[in-house]
């Protein structure tokens, strides 16, 4: 089975980094930015091109060819063009998410990926940079079923097996988002191998709704490949990682 997130520093010297990804936000020391501005995304559905299982997770890929899907505003400077949408989960509807608030764990976390294409000629090149990526963070709170989540989680069927991919268009992830787009801030990384510190992290501070139901469907999806020993995707979250002296602003 992979390595989990203890043996990752054997291979990716960046686990240890001083901004890693994810963390538990302490409330209290946060600080009010009021230089920070309103986050503006601003999504073309015909971006949306595929779903798929891609053995750690399910995400839906996205046209980034051109600036039809972006996200301004907030504190990024520019343009950031969407790249993906992806999402983490745990065995339990106690614990799922990356990122922890005053210590309390959602049940999952959706994670909007887009890089700086006013800077960068591509996702792979901004991956290396320290203003590279951003990631809008939304928490996943257990209770009503969600409706706009249920179009995701419709086509899990049809990707079960590791490395399936399904036609997937006409979907605008600002259906996954909050009433309020309020958000903390602060400079981390990918949470996932190579680790790359690159990302801009925006956590939206109002969760949506996910019900029990619909975790299970993820859980479901397997991280094994046609011809293997089925395993199911029954966690894929980093636990909270060292501050390092970083601050976290909120607007
Ligand atoms: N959880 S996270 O948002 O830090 N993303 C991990 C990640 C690792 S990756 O480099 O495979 C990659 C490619 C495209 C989008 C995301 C990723
Ligand atoms: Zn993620």
């Amino acid at each position: 089975e992979n390595p989990g997130p203890s043996r990752w520093k054997e291979l990716f010297p960046l686990a240890t980094g001083d901004r890693q990804s994810p963390i538990d936000i302490q409330t209290e020391t946060t600080k009010y930015d009021p230089t920070l501005r309103p986050l503006y995304p601003n999504y073309d559905p015909s971006s949306a091109k595929v779903i798929l299982n891609n053995g750690h997770s399910t995400s839906v890929e996205f046209d980034d060819t051109e600036n039809k899907s972006v996200l301004s505003g907030g504190p990024l400077i520019g343009n950031y063009r969407l790249r993906q949408i992806h999402f983490h989960w745990g065995p339990s509807d106690d614990i799922g998410s990356e990122h922890a608030v005053d210590g309390t764990k959602f049940a999952a976390e959706l994670h909007v990926v887009h890089w700086n294409a006013d800077k960068y000629a591509s996702f792979v090149e901004a991956a290396g940079q320290p203003d590279g990526l951003a990631v809008m963070a939304v928490f996943l709170q257990v209770g009503e079923c969600n409706s706009q989540l249920k179009k995701i989680t419709d086509h899990l069927d049809a990707i079960k097996i590791k490395g399936k991919r399904h036609r997937f268009t006409n979907f605008d992830p600002s259906c996954l988002l909050p009433h309020s787009l309020d958000y903390w801030t602060y400079l981390g990384s990918l949470t996932s191998p190579p680790l790359l510190e690159s990302v801009i992290w925006i956590i939206l501070r109002e969760p949506i709704s996910v019900c029990s139901e619909q975790l299970a469907k993820f859980r479901n999806l397997l991280c094994t490949g046609e011809g293997e020993a089925a395993f199911c995707m029954l966690r894929n979250f980093r636990p909270p990682q060292p501050l390092r002296g970083r601050e976290v602003r909120r607007n």
